[in-house]
């Protein structure tokens, strides 16, 4: 069970029609999302999180439709959500940030204080929990938004773009993040990243055009490289396959 996109349409109110009768259901488990600019993965993301309500068609998770005035509340508290760009609230600290985004899913307040802290401590940002937000550098600033997601339990946690602009040691660390959580909850990760995909997820998924051209494990996509591609560029050249050769 994950999220699913029943012939669903979005248009945004100045723009292009995103998603045309999308019907498609993420797999359960770790999942990578990729998609060239402008594909549609945030707006898909944002959809599964219920930020954004399709023009016509559902979303669903776990027997949950968030347009259902009596189920959005239930969905949300189900739902974690990394958005791409992450603000810093204003006179907030970083354990207070994050400790709001736990009050905001329904957790208590002493609850959400203690979770953030702890939250933080695996984004490895203990040490930053009373520096205001605002102050940190925009890699900081992403693992706050990551430990948003991490300070209450989700069923289903999707993260816009988390390691953009991380330096090496702390993609490693949100490596360890995503299979600790995934003992939990189904994730889905937007990405531009296609290294080391088989370390850290299941399954892959690659939207284009509002279309997902491919979903399956990740030795699937890896298999669909030219045969003289290199062990290392696999998922690159999988990934220029699918997008060239328009795979269903
Ligand atoms: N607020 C908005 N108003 C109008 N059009 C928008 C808005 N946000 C996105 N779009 C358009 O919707 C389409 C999909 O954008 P989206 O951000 O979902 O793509 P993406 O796959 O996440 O791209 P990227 O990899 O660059 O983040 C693009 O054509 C974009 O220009």
């Amino acid at each position: 069970m994950s999220v699913e996109f029943d012939s669903c349409t979005y248009q945004y109110r100045r723009g292009p029609v995103v998603l045309d009768g999308l019907s498609f259901a993420f797999p359960p488990g770790r999942t990578v999302l990729l998609g060239p600019n402008g594909a549609g993965k945030t707006t898909l993301l944002a959809l599964a999180a219920s930020a954004l309500k399709p023009r016509s068609g559902t979303v669903s998770f776990a027997g949950l439709d968030p347009a259902v005035r009596s189920q959005l509340r239930a969905y949300r508290r189900q739902v974690g959500w990394m958005p791409q760009h992450i603000t810093p609230v204003p006179g907030m600290t970083c354990q207070e940030q994050v400790a709001y985004a736990g009050w905001l899913k329904g957790m208590s307040r002493r609850d959400a204080w203690d979770g953030a802290l702890e939250a933080l401590g695996r984004v490895g940002l203990a040490k930053k929990a009373g520096q205001q937000a605002s102050s940190l550098s925009g890699g900081q600033l992403r693992r706050v938004g990551v430990a948003q997601t991490l300070v209450h339990s989700s069923r289903l946690v999707l993260m816009d773009e988390p390691t953009a602009g991380l330096d090496p040691a702390q993609r490693g660390t949100f490596r360890k993040v995503v299979e600790q959580l995934s003992e939990d909850a189904d994730i889905v990760v937007s990405t531009h990243q296609t290294e080391d995909l088989s370390e850290v997820y299941d399954h892959v998924v690659v939207l284009s055009d509002g279309t997902v051209r491919f979903s399956g494990t990740v030795a699937e996509f890896h298999a669909l490289a030219p045969t003289d591609t290199a062990s290392g560029r696999l998922a690159e050249g999988a990934y220029a396959a699918v997008l060239d050769g328009g795979e269903a």
